[in-house]
């Protein structure tokens, strides 16, 4: 092959295509699909990637590719095709969607150096190349003088390894060892030999004939108090020689892991695991949704089928929000398959994530557990993917390229033949849709396996409160049981529920919450016009003096912060110890695990804190969650709403009590007979999940219908209300009948760095061209794009509505 088609990083629309580039003669019995390439691109030079190689191209006058970057590929056939569909379903760049797969490491042009492992058994071409020296700077090697087809096999065969320079050699550490070179009774003939006065000498001899296995050059020094110059002469001698090995940095070295064993499945557990290990067994597709309560081992579920496709010599994805990456979580995963595990996060350093990434490439793992990004994991013989709190939001990427999790992982188990597991105490409705449906296997958990009973939970009207004179956060219901238990020595967690930016608008007499006309959501207060606005159809109405409902002039505008309640709360109740955990408290690296830690040894009476707090916790000794302002959530403009206050409620109830002591929750609302209220203080997700249906129809929204929605923004406000409108226009001449197209409209946040932005919303049944759509009339923007600094972002899946 002499032609390469490379990807190049030029993040434009106008780009996005593989460029062809001839392969000069020394490259030609080494390039390969998935490694990457310095190419020439106008005046500059850029890194690429190369998808596939060619004998000719449509074009003449090809530019030759300048260098190539890897000598094995950092994207597998599988990965390249997975890229492309990805860029294609999020109408995104090919470039972004192969940055997206891989650690940041290896996203930029870092310096390299080449490196040998083994003193001995290199090529006297390759011995010639390194001519004594450790390390070489990888740019020698285009002298010419080896061939890199040899540097690519000594790779292979582990005599040599390329290095990344991110900040003065951080990516690989290594250890030196020491082994003999030759035969034991070969050694013994030396030591006969050897002149009595070379003392040190003959101990390591005799140590190493006692002893032939390889151990680490440092230990040997210490062991028998010598120096390298007295090593090196035995190495020099032919006697021994030393070699090092990569050792990667790991995070959890520290932590001690207490092996466990499989426990023995209850009856429950034991229905729902069967058809996921036949369908490891057949080598079959097939998306589960496992629906299990809180504390009903839906873990114990994942790690059994891990242990099969262990097993099986497969390999296993598990995804966990990053909220609840915690140790926690990760020591289960740990704890049973011990080194096996690669962890991938963003609490990593650069260093370590590239670390955790190569030990998945080079098969020195067969499971990772990793937030969003870890879906993209090389493995070539996967056997099961795992979606764990599948309902999670945070599974969407919020820039491009704007992809799910959930999606990619069913585009990857169908390739590998594989099952994928979704599992959720509270499913995303979409999810539990197409599982009653049947388009994904339903398994339900319905008990815990201690058969402790889900705590009480006590819903009180924060109204009535008011009526009685009770003008703090806390109802006296609330009060009363926190001092109780803190009295008993038990612990209270404490749920300020609150998300978002906006603020709403309630009356705090009668809970009425002013909603849009048109589309059964709250509307947005803004301040600087003081109107009330809707986010999805721009009805806008003035800030009302008295409540339409009840003619009170209490009107408040919501939005509390924990630092509120904290400096509240320490007014109540002067004596309690208190942790509080949101961004603030949490910013610095280890703050999170620490505050935990510290409210784990009972150092406080009481965890405040904001939805970080509600998922994945254990605390033996937690009796009492209470959750501040239940309905904050529930007046966000945002469809999904009532599904997140259901979700949220229910994560958080399941966090008491889930051990000896019986637990109860205390939900304070204003809106009590809210059906996501009601039904989630009776942990009755079916009821929810049908009520929710019936409005999502009413309404339109998924899984109803799909939403699509196009963001334009422009310094200038006019053009990006021009923009907008011409692409609603263009839009409406071509979408079916049934089709609609909302706006355009400013959106939510109307002007972020001083750029308008507007929004068109598409919501639509069956659009199958709409993408090929879309990129038409965007690109009939190309010029302004380049020129003009207009942006045009499109997000095929909307999540984030504000
Ligand atoms: N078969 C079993 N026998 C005994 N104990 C079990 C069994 N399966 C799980 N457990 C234990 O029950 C508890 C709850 O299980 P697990 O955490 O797996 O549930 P979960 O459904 O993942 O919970 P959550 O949704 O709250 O994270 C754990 O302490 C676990 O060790
Ligand atoms: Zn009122
Ligand atoms: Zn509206």
């Amino acid at each position: 092959m002499t032609i390469a088609n490379v990807i190049v990083d030029v993040p434009a629309s106008s780009i996005n295509q593989t460029f062809d580039y001839t392969i000069p003669e020394r490259f030609r019995d080494i390039l390969q699909p998935g490694m990457r390439v310095i190419v020439p691109f106008g005046p500059r030079k850029v890194m690429g990637y190369v998808v596939s190689l060619a004998d000719e191209s449509s074009f003449d006058k090809l530019k030759e590719l300048a260098d190539v970057l890897d000598l094995t590929p950092i994207l597998t056939p599988e990965l390249l095709d997975l890229g492309k569909w990805l860029a294609e379903e999020t109408l995104s760049l090919y470039i972004t969607a192969y940055q997206a797969m891989l650690p940041q490491v290896l996203k930029a042009n870092y310096k390299k150096e080449l490196e040998r492992l083994r003193q001995d058994s290199l090529s006297s071409e390759l011995e010639a190349f390194f001519a004594g020296r450790d390390f070489v700077p990888y740019e020698e090697l285009d002298n010419g003088h080896v061939r890199f087809s040899k540097v690519q096999k000594a790779i292979q065969d582990g005599d040599i390894t390329v290095h990344y320079l991110v900040k003065s050699r951080v990516t690989k550490k290594y250890v030196t060892y020491l082994e003999p070179a030759r035969e034991p009774h070969l050694l013994e003939e030396a030591l006969q030999d050897m002149s009595d006065r070379a003392k040190k000498q003959q101990q390591l001899l005799t140590f190493f004939i006692e002893q032939p296995q390889e151990i680490k050059l440092k230990t040997v020094m210490k062991k028998f108090n010598t120096t390298r110059a007295t090593i090196n002469t035995l190495i020099s001698k032919g006697l021994l020689r030393s070699f090092r090995q990569e050792v990667y940095r790991n995070p959890y070295a520290q932590t001690q892991f207490d092996r466990t064993e499989p426990l023995e499945l209850t009856s429950e557990q034991h229905e729902a695991i069967k058809p996921v290990l036949h369908r490891i067994r057949d080598h079959a597709h097939e998306v589960f949704l496992l629906h299990g309560v809180t504390g009903s081992g839906k873990t114990e579920i994942y790690l059994q089928t891990i242990q099969e496709v262990i097993d099986r010599g497969e390999e296993a994805i598990v995804l966990v929000p990053e909220i609840s990456l915690t140790p926690q979580m990760v020591n289960r995963f740990k704890a049973r398959f011990g080194s096996n595990v690669a962890v991938l996060h963003s609490g990593l350093s650069q260093g370590e994530k590239y670390d955790e990434w190569r030990r998945v490439q080079q098969n020195e793992v067969q499971v990772v557990v990793g937030a969003r990004s870890a879906v993209f994991a090389p493995f070539e013989n996967l056997g099961i993917i795992i979606i764990d709190e599948e309902h999670e939001t945070s599974y969407k990427q919020e820039d491009q390229p704007r992809y799910h999790a959930r999606d990619v992982a069913i585009h990857r188990g169908d390739y590998h033949h594989c099952p994928v597991v979704l599992g959720s105490a509270t499913p995303a409705l979409e999810s539990y849709a197409r599982a009653h449906k049947g388009v994904y296997n339903l398994q339900t958990l319905s008990k815990r396996t201690n058969d402790k009973a889900m705590p009480d939970v006590h819903v009180v009207d924060m109204r009535e409160e008011l009526h009685a004179g009770n003008r703090t956060m806390f109802s006296r219901h609330l009060k009363e049981s926190m001092e109780q238990r803190i009295s008993r020595g038990e612990q209270v967690v404490l749920l300020l529920n609150r998300r978002g930016y906006s603020t709403f608008v309630m009356c705090r007499e009668c809970g009425h919450v002013r909603e849009c006309p048109h589309c059964d959501i709250a509307l947005t207060f803004h301040k600087h016009s003081n109107q009330l606005r809707c986010h999805y159809c721009s009805y806008e109405e003035p800030v009302p003096m008295y409540c339409p409902m009840c003619s009170s002039d209490l009107i408040r505008f919501f939005g509390t912060g924990t630092q509120r309640i904290e400096e509240a709360l320490t007014q109540l109740m002067p004596e309690v110890r208190l942790l509080r955990m949101d961004v603030d408290t949490t910013q610095r690296k280890g703050a999170h695990e620490k505050l935990l830690n510290q409210f784990a040894n009972q150092e406080a009476d009481i965890l405040l804190g904001t939805q970080m707090i509600a998922k994945g916790l254990d605390f033996e000794n937690v009796t009492l969650v209470g959750v501040l302002t239940a309905d904050s959530m529930l007046n966000l403009p945002d469809f999904r709403a009532s599904e997140k206050t259901f979700q949220l409620l229910t994560q958080v109830s399941g966090r008491a009590g889930r051990h000896d002591l019986p637990g109860e929750v205390i939900v304070q609302t204003y809106t009590p007979d809210h059906y996501s209220i009601e039904l989630a203080s009776r942990y009755d997700y079916w009821q929810f999940y049908q009520q929710e249906m019936k409005m999502r129809k009413r309404f339109q929204y998924p899984p109803y219908m799909f939403l699509s929605l196009v963001t334009i923004s422009h310094e200038n406000h006019v053009t990006a209300i021009q923009t907008a409108q011409q692409i609603a226009k263009q839009l409406w001449k071509y979408v079916r009948q049934d089709t609609v197209i909302l706006g355009p409209t400013p959106s939510p946040i109307a002007r972020v760095k001083d750029r308008y932005r507007y929004q068109c919303m598409i919501k639509y049944k069956h659009e199958p061209e709409l993408r090929a759509l879309i990129n038409k009339i965007i690109r009939q923007f190309a010029d302004d794009m380049r020129k003009r600094d207009l942006q045009i972002s499109v997000d095929m899946q909307p999540y984030q509505l504000m």
